[in-house]
């Protein structure tokens, strides 16, 4: 038997944690950074044992400023017996290899998005969550823990206002790391959109089409940005998302639900007039540390007691993982055609 799969049995057996949870972070720039600080300060019941990078200078720097061990290889990091659980927090290509690995381990998994880059390699992840018969796998869709989602999620859930007909979502990051491709608008940013779709309104996206727009000049070179997207739902809502990731000025997320009898607007602020480098009354959060520190914060919380009480997982899993990167295969596809394309997720395990 190989030591992973004894690891795994190992692990399957246990139905819950009795002490902290022992949390490997892997992965740590900007996002394994801040997740790595959350866990070690403020999760309650979790504790940051590691941190692994396939840069060892910011391993070892990393592991220096948390006070715990630094770990070269992730593969080892997953396989330790000293690590209960991980935290993935690489780039988004890594990620099938590092999920798979702590699947065939055993290890409850906190997967930044997107789970994986293509519903191909999603699939894969769902298909091994469902041959070890437990739920291992969240994914980081940390909107589903912001107190305003859930609030509007809410409204539609009661039916005041009757059937949703649209929802008017607009994404603006104010710039954009180096090599952001125009796909990854679809990939990194309106996967977001994706996911809080599906659970804003508990149905499935049948189709996307991607409208390319004139070009900001604050767009690095061959940058596609803005972009407009049209997702269609299996109820009949429209779904609109402009997604503009060089607006220089600021972090916005907002998105209003327009019903039968009433609509409903979240991350708006209040009395917004106009946006600009200026700012307005109430101020305009810089980036998503900013705008979710708090979702994450839940997010991670809910994990830590979902793991340590033996559920795996308290929100988005690998479904909601590979439904994600199915419509935005479908919306990289209609960004080259320019055509409407279709999406089938085909049956769930
Ligand atoms: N939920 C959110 O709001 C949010 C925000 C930003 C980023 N993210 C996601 O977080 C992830 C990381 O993004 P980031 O902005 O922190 O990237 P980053 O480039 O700042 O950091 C990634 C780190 O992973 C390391 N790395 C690369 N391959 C590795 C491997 N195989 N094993 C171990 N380490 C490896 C890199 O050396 C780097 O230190 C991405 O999936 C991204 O989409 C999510
Ligand atoms: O990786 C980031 C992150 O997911 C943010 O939440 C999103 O606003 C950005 O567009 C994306 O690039």
């Amino acid at each position: 038997m190989s030591t992973a799969t004894q690891t795994a049995e190992r692990h399957t057996a246990r139905q819950g944690y009795d002490g902290d949870l022992r949390v490997a972070v892997l992965g740590v720039g900007m996002m394994g950074q801040d997740h790595a600080r959350r866990l070690a300060q403020l999760t309650k019941g979790a504790r940051l044992v590691a941190v692994s990078d396939v840069d060892a200078a910011r391993t070892d720097a990393v592991a220096a400023e948390f006070g715990v061990r630094a770990v070269h290889d992730p593969v080892a990091a997953i396989t330790d017996d000293e690590v209960d659980a991980v935290v993935i927090a690489t780039p988004g290509f890594t990620h099938e290899d590092l999920v798979l690995e702590a699947l065939e381990a055993g290890k409850p998994t906190l997967c930044e998005k997107p789970l994986t880059t293509s519903p191909e390699t999603s699939r894969k992840v769902v298909e091994a969550e469902h041959a070890l018969g437990r739920r291992l796998v969240q994914v980081g869709f940390m909107r589903r823990f912001d107190a305003e989602y859930e609030q509007l999620r809410g409204v539609i859930a009661a039916g005041e206002l009757g059937r949703p007909l649209f929802l008017h979502c607009a994404h603006r990051n104010a710039t954009t790391p180096p090599n952001f491709s125009s796909e990854m608008l679809i990939l990194d940013s309106v996967v977001h959109e994706v996911d809080v779709v599906r659970y804003l309104l508990g149905e499935e996206i049948t189709a996307i089409t991607v409208l390319t727009p004139g070009r900001t000049s604050a767009a690095p070179e061959g940058l596609q940005d803005p972009q407009f997207v049209l997702m269609e739902t299996a109820g009949g809502t429209l779904v609109d998302v402009e997604i503009f990731v060089n607006t220089t000025f600021g972090y916005e997320v907002r998105t209003e639900l327009v019903a039968e009898r009433g609509s409903a607007t979240i991350g708006l602020g209040v009395g917004l007039v106009q946006r600009s480098a200026a700012g307005w009354g109430g101020g305009i959060a810089a980036d998503f540390k900013e705008r979710f520190g708090a979702a994450y914060d839940t997010e991670f919380q809910r994990w830590v007691d979902a793991v340590r009480g033996g559920a795996g997982v308290d929100g988005p899993g690998v479904w909601d993982g590979y439904a994600a990167a199915a419509v935005c295969a479908a919306g990289v596809e209609s960004l080259r055609t320019g055509r409407r394309v279709e999406v089938d997720l085909g049956p769930r395990p």
